[in-house]
C-alpha cells in the first residue's frame, strides 16, 4: 500500500489515510485497533474487494478473504457452494468437489455437506466461510475475525490452517478479538489508530521464519512489491464486483483476479428492478449497462433504478469510472 487513503464519501471522514504498508511472503500479520477505526476496511483493501480513495495497492498475489459477515442466504448446499467457488478460484470440477468435501471435514463440517447454506447453524456456516477461502489455496490470505462463531475444535484447526499457509509461503492478514489469537507465531502486529496505521512491538516471540516479514515507512525489511509482483493499482473492470450489499453497510468491491469474494456467488436475479444509490460528481458514463432510470432525491442522491439482471454489469461500469462512483446503497424495489 502506498499512500492509501479511504473514506465512504465525498467530503466524508477519513477512515483510513496515509497508509504505507509492505506485506513480506510467508508473513503471519495481526491487525488490531478499537472498535470502529477501520481495520475491516483495511482488510478490505488489501483483499481487493475494495479500492482505495487516494493511494495504490500493488503486487496482490492470488487472493482469498473471509469477511466479517458471510452472507449465508445463497441457494447452494455447503458442498455446492465450495465446489462453486473452487472451479471460480479455477480448480477442475473433481478437484474443487474433493478439495471442498476435506476441508469441511477438517473443520468438523462434513455431516452438512448436503445441507442448503440458509439452514446452516451460524458456527457451521463459518466454518464454509473459512472453507471457501482455504481450499485454493491462496497466497494471500485475508481474515477478518474468521474465528468468531467457531467451534474450539474448528477455531483450533483454523489456527493449523492459517499456519500451513503461512509455511507454505502465503502472507495471511488477519484481525481477531482474542488479543491471544495466534500468538507467538506473528510477525508483524499493526494498529490501526486515528485513520493510521501503527507498528506494534512483538512483546512475546519475534519473527517465526526469518527476518522482518512486514514493513511500515521507514522500517526495513523484504517487500515483494518488485516490479516482478507489481499487479494492477486497481483492479480492472472485469474483476469489480458489489459486495455485502445493505443498506447499512455497503462498499464498492474490486476483486482481484482469483479472489472470490463469497457474497456474489448469488444466482442472477431475472425479472426483479434494483435501486442503486449512487453519490459522484461526474458526469454518468453513456449508455449504461440495463439502461437504468436515473431518478433525482431533493438531497442530491440519485438512484438508478436499473433491472436486477444488468446489476452487476452497471455497478461494474460505475466503480470502475474515473473517479469511481461511490455506491451508497442496492435496494430491491
Ligand atoms: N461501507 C461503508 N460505508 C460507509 N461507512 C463505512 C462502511 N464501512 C465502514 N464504514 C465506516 O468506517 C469506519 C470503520 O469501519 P470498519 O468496519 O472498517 O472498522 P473496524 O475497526 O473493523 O470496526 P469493528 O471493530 O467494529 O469491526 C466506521 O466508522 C464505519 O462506520
Amino acid at each position: 500500500m502506498r499512500g492509501v487513503g479511504r473514506r465512504y464519501s465525498i467530503g466524508g471522514p477519513w477512515v483510513l489515510r496515509g497508509i504505507d504498508l509492505d506485506l513480506a511472503e510467508g508473513a503471519l500479520v495481526r491487525v488490531e485497533g478499537a472498535n470502529g477505526t477501520g481495520k475491516s476496511t483495511l482488510l478490505r483493501l488489501l483483499a481487493g474487494i475494495d479500492a482505495p480513495t487516494e493511494g495504490r495497492v500493488t503486487g496482490r498475489p492470488r487472493t482469498a478473504y473471509v469477511p466479517e459477515r458471510f452472507p449465508a442466504a445463497l441457494p447452494f448446499t455447503a458442498l455446492g457452494y465450495l465446489t462453486h467457488l473452487g472451479r471460480v478460484h479455477g480448480l477442475p470440477r473433481r478437484t474443487a468437489k474433493e478439495r471442498a468435501g476435506q476441508w469441511l471435514e477438517r473443520f468438523g463440517a462434513a455431516g452438512h455437506a448436503g445441507t442448503p447454506l440458509a439452514e446452516l447453524s451460524k458456527g457451521t456456516s463459518q466454518k464454509v466461510a473459512v472453507a471457501q477461502a482455504l481450499l485454493a489455496d491462496p497466497a494471500l490470505l485475508v481474515l477478518d475475525e474468521a474465528w468468531t462463531g467457531l467451534d474450539t475444535e474448528a477455531r483450533n484447526e483454523l489456527d493449523r490452517a492459517v499456519h500451513e499457509r503461512v509455511a507454505a509461503g502465503a502472507t495471511v492478514v488477519f484481525v481477531d478479538h482474542d488479543p491471544k489469537r495466534l500468538s507467538g507465531g506473528e510477525d508483524a502486529r499493526y494498529a490501526v489508530v486515528g485513520a493510521g496505521l501503527e507498528r506494534v512491538p512483538l512483546n512475546d516471540v519475534g519473527p517465526s521464519h526469518g527476518g522482518p516479514a512486514c514493513v511500515v515507512s521507514g522500517c526495513v525489511g523484504p517487500s515483494h512489491a518488485s516490479p516482478d509482483h507489481v499487479g494492477p493499482d486497481r483492479v480492472g473492470p472485469d474483476h469489480v464486483v458489489p459486495s455485502h450489499v445493505s443498506p447499512t453497510h455497503v462498499a464498492p468491491a474490486h476483486v482481484a483476479p482469483t479472489h472470490v469474494p463469497p457474497a456474489h456467488v448469488a444466482p442472477p436475479h431475472v425479472g426483479r428492478t434494483l435501486l442503486i444509490d449512487i453519490v459522484g460528481t461526474t458526469p454518468l458514463p453513456a449508455h449504461l449497462p440495463g439502461a437504468p432510470e436515473e431518478l433525482e432525491a431533493p438531497d442530491g442522491t440519485r438512484t438508478l433504478r436499473v433491472a436486477a439482471d444488468h446489476s452487476d454489469d452497471l455497478l461494474r461500469v460505475l466503480l470502475a469510472a474515473r473517479p469511481p462512483w461511490h455506491i451508497q446503497g442496492v435496494r430491491s424495489q
